[in-house]
């Protein structure tokens, strides 16, 4: 499913002439099969939310490969991944980032609008979502109004709106409490078993790193396969 091919990526700062190049991802391979829920764990600074924007085509690497379900993305553009991954990916971060502007209904609905779906798909679609993540009574309320937990949820259900096979998590309960954190383990072990999906999930939390059936550890831009939790 996810396919790193010897990916080496470094950041420039400052200015023209005092150029400051810093490596943080050194020589990077990882296979993510089919239906894997694979953990990535990794002291800060070490490169892991730099892994998965490339993965998720933000960050776009000059040296290596990134293949998603087999198709070679490294050569895409903007547009291109952006639309690549309103077919094959769905985002998961610590933060949310659901807008603040609309509803929990509006920010599951906006991934099929983008699609241009019609307005009677939407709604079925978006009504199944929140009653999949127990969330159909709060459809109206909006982020501010929801706690940690239902603002996750939230999020996930955006996440699953286009049928992804594939979800990309950084931090996905940072900001939740250990009852919450939880109870949004045991929807992303379902999500898996029942619907197959992929994760590849960061994270700093040792509970977190355990629902990986496989955890690997970067370690200052190098990545360590086989680590036990
Ligand atoms: N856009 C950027 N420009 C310059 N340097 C960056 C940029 N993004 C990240 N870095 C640097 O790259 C290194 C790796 O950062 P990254 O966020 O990938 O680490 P991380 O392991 O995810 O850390 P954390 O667990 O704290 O989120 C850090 O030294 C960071 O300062």
């Amino acid at each position: 499913m996810i396919e790193v091919r010897n990916v080496s990526l470094s950041f420039e700062i400052g200015k023209k002439d005092q150029k400051q190049v810093t490596p943080v991802l050194k020589d990077v391979s990882l296979n993510v099969k089919k239906g894997e829920i694979v953990t990535v764990v990794g002291r800060s600074g070490s490169g892991k939310s730099t892994l998965l924007n490339v993965i998720g085509g933000f960050i776009h690497p000059k040296e290596g490969q990134i293949l998603i379900d087999e198709v070679d993305v490294s050569g895409y553009n903007e547009a291109q991944f952006a639309d690549f991954r309103l077919e094959n990916m769905g985002f998961i971060f610590q933060s949310f980032q659901l807008i603040q502007s609309m509803t929990a209904f509006e920010n599951v609905e906006l991934p099929l609008i983008l699609k241009g779906m019609s307005e009677g798909e939407r709604r079925v679609q978006t009504q199944a979502l929140l009653e999949k993540v127990g969330l159909w009574a709060y459809k109206d309320h909006y982020p501010s109004e929801l706690s940690g937990g239902q603002q996750q949820r939230v999020s996930i259900a955006r996440a699953l709106i286009v049928n992804p096979p594939l979800i990309l998590a950084d931090e996905p309960t940072g900001s939740l409490d250990s009852t919450t954190e939880e109870e949004l383990l045991g929807l992303i072990q379902s999500l898996n078993q029942e619907l197959g999906i992929t994760f590849l999930i960061i994270t700093h939390d040792q509970e977190v790193a355990k629902i990986g059936h496989r955890t690997v550890e970067m370690v200052d831009g190098r990545l360590k396969e086989g680590v036990r939790i």
